[in-house]
Formats: C-alpha cells, structure tokens, sequence
C-alpha cells in the first residue's frame, strides 16, 4: 500500500517524460509486466511451530556484513527525479541498512554519493555499477573512482551489451538530460562530454576477458549483474564473480527472456552457494522477498519503488520504501515459523495451482 501510494504521488509529481522513462520498458514491455506478475505464481509454503520471539534479517553481502536483505538497485539520473538527488537516496540506504548500488549514470559524483551514505552510518555500504566501457582505459578510470571514493564492491553490468529500446522514451523523444544535468561520473573521461543518454556507450564486444581483466585489477569485490542462464551464473563464479544478480534489468532490455524470479531456482542451483545469488525485478512486497530468498536468493534489489518513494517525497520517501519492504519480510519470515532468512527453504515454495 505505501509503495503503490508513491508510486501515485511520484506520478503526480514528475514530468511525464521522466515518469515515463522509469516507469517504462523495453519493446512491448511484456517482461516488464511479467517481473511483478511472476511473483503471483508462487505460493509460501509455511513451516509452524519453529518461530521466535525476534527474528535475524541482516545477510553478509561483499563488503557490506549484517547488511538488510532489501538492497537499493542501481537506477539511473536521480537528480532528474528530485533536487537532492543520489545524495538523498543514500541517506535513505545507509538510515535503514541496505546497500546503495550507485550507478556509472549518477547525476551525482560517486564520491559524494558515498560521503553522504558515510554522513549518516560510518559502516554504510554503497557498491558501485559499472558499465564496462568499450575502452578499457575508461573502465579503469571509472573503477578507481569508485575505489577512491569508498565504495566496497563493483556491480559489472553485462545484460547491456546494447542499450535497450524503451518504447515509451523513443515516442516522447527522450535522448537528452535536461540542461544542468550529466553522468557526473563520465566528467572529464575521454569520449563524449556528459549530457546525452548515450553518453555511456555500451558494447556488444565486451568479453569474458574484460571481466578478468576487471578482477585482476581491483581488490574489490566484483559481482555481475544481469545473469539469466545458468550457464553463466557457472562461468561468473569460474572467472572469479563475488555474487550473481539474477535481473532481466527491469524489464528494459530484451523484452522476450523470462522474468528474473523464473531464472532464479537454475541459477542458484548451479551457483551451489559458492556465492551470493542476488535477484532483482518486480519485486513489490514483503512476501515476494521472502519468495526470492527461499528459492535460492541471499538478498534482493529494488528498483523504481526507490525511485517512486524519491520522487515523491526526497530521502524520506526512499527511507518509508526500504522500511516497509524489511518490515513486511520481518512478519512473512513470522508467518513462516523463520527465524533467520536461511530458515525459509527451497520446500517452502509451491507453484500456484501445481504440486510439491
Ligand atoms: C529508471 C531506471 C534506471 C535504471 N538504471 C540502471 C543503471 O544505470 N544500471 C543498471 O545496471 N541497471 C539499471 N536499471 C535496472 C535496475 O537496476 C533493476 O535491475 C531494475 O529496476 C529492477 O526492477 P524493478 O524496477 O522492478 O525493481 C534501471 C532501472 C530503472 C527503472
Ligand atoms: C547509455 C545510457 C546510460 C544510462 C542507462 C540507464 C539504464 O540502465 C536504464 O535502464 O535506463
């Protein structure tokens, strides 16, 4: 209820074209849509008689220990959406637990993104999104940036090898940021000056080898985001992957892959716990958290409900958002008989109208 009182107030609140570039996806947003519908075909299956008194929600994530399972996922232009911008979303974060996963597309500078997380909580964890860059030079760059300025793990996305085609952008002609804003991260890099969308190029040669050369690089730890095949999620942790985000990226990429909640149960099997498995995508709810932890997810990501809970009401707004998601997964791991987030197990998850 709160997020869906939001989400109508943001609409109210913002230009349609930027509402329309968050709320919208790719093609004829038919993965959109199912992210959140998925959801709805999954039932809990409650264990009784095992509860306690208080519940432990907190998950050891890279760089982020005891942290709430209801991480901030990387969304672009926060300045667009609310003057205060990144710098209030992670206040929000660092107030209530969860980790910040900035982006490479923050109108705000990543260093002063986690300055404003570590004004708040000295312990906040804010992960940096990198859109590997065509030139490695530029990867490189950004990546020192991002260690410089604090951050405790890289989040490499690797479903944009193309950026996706959002049907409701192309019709509004949305290609530009407003005059005043900018990739501040992409700030004196070589290539194009900050201002257009297109300013972070994405590249469909981007390899295998770039994320080792990623690794190689840095002592953070690296995660990908963006995995949907099992496969995949094999070579990630091969390569040496510190986590895997099961995530068809909102619904704004390829709109013909299944929704990320469906992926998940491969993906986690074939990840076999060597690392954490991560889900984002349509997640709404308190019980859908705990849906995605007992199929196989240590923690999950939200995307437009933050963006929603900014632009309607600045850092509190995001703070109501994350509070009423880990407040729901609290009473839905009650309701469950869990005490802790690994108490909810793969058996207590049946498919609606289907068997165990
Ligand atoms: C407006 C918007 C901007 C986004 N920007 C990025 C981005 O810069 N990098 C990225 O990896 N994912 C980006 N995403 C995808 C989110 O990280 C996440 O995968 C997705 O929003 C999850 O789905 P949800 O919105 O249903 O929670 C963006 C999503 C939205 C809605
Ligand atoms: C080339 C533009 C970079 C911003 C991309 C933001 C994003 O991922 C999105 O889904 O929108």
């Amino acid at each position: 209820m709160i997020l869906r009182d939001l989400h109508a107030k943001a609409r109210q609140a913002l230009d349609p074209v930027h509402y329309d570039y968050v709320a919208g996806g790719a093609g004829d947003e038919r993965v959109l849509a199912d992210n959140e519908r998925a959801f709805d075909r999954y039932l809990l299956l409650p264990r009784v008689l095992r509860g306690g008194e208080r519940r432990d929600t907190a998950v050891d994530l890279p760089g982020a220990p005891g942290a709430s399972p209801v991480l901030v996922a990387p969304t672009a232009f926060h300045r667009l959406l609310h003057p205060d911008g990144e710098e209030a979303t992670a206040r929000a974060a660092a107030a209530e637990g969860a980790v910040l996963v900035t982006g490479t597309a923050s109108t705000t500078a990543v260093a002063r993104v986690v300055a404003a997380a570590r004004g708040r909580d000295r312990a906040a964890a804010v992960w940096f999104q990198l859109y590997p860059h065509p030139r490695r030079e530029v990867t490189h760059a950004l990546v020192r940036r991002a260690e410089e300025a604090g951050c405790t793990a890289l989040v490499v996305t690797v479903d944009s090898p193309a950026f996706g085609r959002h049907t409701r952008d192309l019709r509004n002609g949305f290609t530009d940021l407003p005059p005043g804003h900018a990739a501040e991260n992409m700030r004196d890099l070589p290539g194009a000056p900050p201002g257009a969308l297109t300013d972070i190029p994405m590249s469909p040669a981007v390899s295998w080898a770039d994320l080792d050369d990623l690794v190689r690089r840095t002592a953070l730890p690296v995660l990908l985001k963006g995995v949907l095949h099992p496969a995949d999620a094999r070579l990630a942790v091969e390569h040496g992957a510190a986590g895997v985000f099961v995530s068809n990226h909102g619904g704004r990429q390829c709109d013909a892959v299944p929704a990320a909640l469906d992926c998940l149960p491969a993906v986690a099997a074939a990840v076999a716990g060597r690392v954490p498995v991560l889900l984002d995508g349509g997640v709404r709810r308190g019980s859908d958290i705990a849906v995605a932890l007992a199929l196989g997810a240590s923690a999950v990501g939200v995307g437009r409900p933050v963006v929603w809970g900014l632009a309607a009401e600045g850092e509190p707004g995001v703070r109501r958002v994350l509070a009423a998601l880990r407040e729901e997964y609290d009473h839905t791991l009650a309701l469950c008989g869990g005490r802790r987030n690994t108490d909810l197990t793969r058996d207590m998850v049946v498919r609606k109208g289907g068997t165990w």
